[in-house]
């Protein structure tokens, strides 16, 4: 579990990025953070692992205040994923995601095993291994990214905006196996973004932001979209607009169910009525 307790971040040029923040973030779960442009999303991510610290407050991990660990084992036993990847271009894509492993002291032949079974883990090919990241798509090296995460084995992974630079296609199949690995794994993860469909389909907790770190509203997918908590996140969300404005329709076969744009989203039906293949 972490826990932000009245946490504040505010830079040498005066920006406020964060204004006293409460949060608990449960373990084993998924907690996104989603807001707009500049709300202080990355800020809160690398206060988890002291790349930014705190001007007020503290952040705990099981209980335990962050800022009496060593910064530097406490970096590298929290997985971090960020938008390019962030792969070292002059090493190979195993020696990318031996990287950690080895500053923590696995021995380097124990090390590349371990990243050759973490292509398999995020369904890379393991003939990619010596190639450099540049040989690599754009998937294929947020792939790698994710490796580069795990590699350590981490209890916690921070994920910022992993996804944002590859085309909607791979980002779907991205999100997929991000879904995959985090029913297998079981990590508590971070996951920052800026589009809340992602922030919806990934989060177990989903924390809206607004400038400065506020918390708009937090709550499982359905519970901020069942009950906005304020005008701000029914914009956001866009509970009246879209593929999120449903309303029904009858039609000769039964009543279906239509977004804003005219398109069947799919049928009425009663949950508790057998299936018709159940019938017999
Ligand atoms: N090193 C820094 N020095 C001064 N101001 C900073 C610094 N880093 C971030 N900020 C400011 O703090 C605020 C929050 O930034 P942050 O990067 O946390 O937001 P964000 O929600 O992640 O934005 P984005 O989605 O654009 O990455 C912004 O106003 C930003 O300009």
């Amino acid at each position: 579990m972490i826990e932000f307790r009245s946490v504040s971040k505010r830079y040498p040029d005066g920006t406020a990025a964060v204004d006293d923040f409460n949060l608990v973030l449960p373990a084993h779960k998924t907690t996104v953070f989603v807001g707009s442009s500049g709300c202080g999303k990355t800020t809160l991510l690398r206060m988890i692992n002291r790349m930014v610290e705190p001007t007020a407050g503290t952040i705990e991990i099981d209980g335990e205040a962050i800022s009496q660990r060593d910064a530097v084992a406490l970096r590298r036993s929290i997985g971090y994923i960020m938008q390019n990847g962030g792969l070292l271009p002059h090493q190979t894509v195993a020696e990318n995601i031996a990287t950690v492993p080895i500053l923590n002291g696995t021995a380097r032949r124990d090390a590349r095993g371990r990243a050759l079974e973490l292509l398999d883990v995020v369904g890379l090919d393991r003939r990619v291994a010596d190639r450099y990241p540049h040989q690599l798509s754009g998937g294929q090296q947020q792939r790698v990214g994710v490796a580069r995460g795990l590699a350590a084995d981490p209890n916690i992974l921070l994920m910022d905006e992993p996804f944002g630079a590859v085309d909607p296609i791979v980002r779907a199949e991205l999100q997929r196996e991000v879904s995959r690995l985090q029913r297998e794994l079981a990590k508590t993860v971070v996951f920052v973004t800026h589009d809340i469909d992602e922030a919806f389909l990934l989060g177990d907790q989903v924390v809206i932001l607004e400038r400065g770190a506020k918390i708009a509203q937090v709550g499982t997918p359905s519970e901020i979209l069942e009950t906005p908590a304020s005008e701000f996140v029914a914009r956001f969300v866009g509970v009246d607009r879209g593929r999120r404005a449903l309303h029904l329709k009858q039609t000769a076969g039964g009543t279906v169910v239509v977004d804003a744009e005219g398109r069947t989203q799919g049928a009425l039906v009663d949950p508790d009525a057998p299936a018709e293949w159940d019938e017999r």
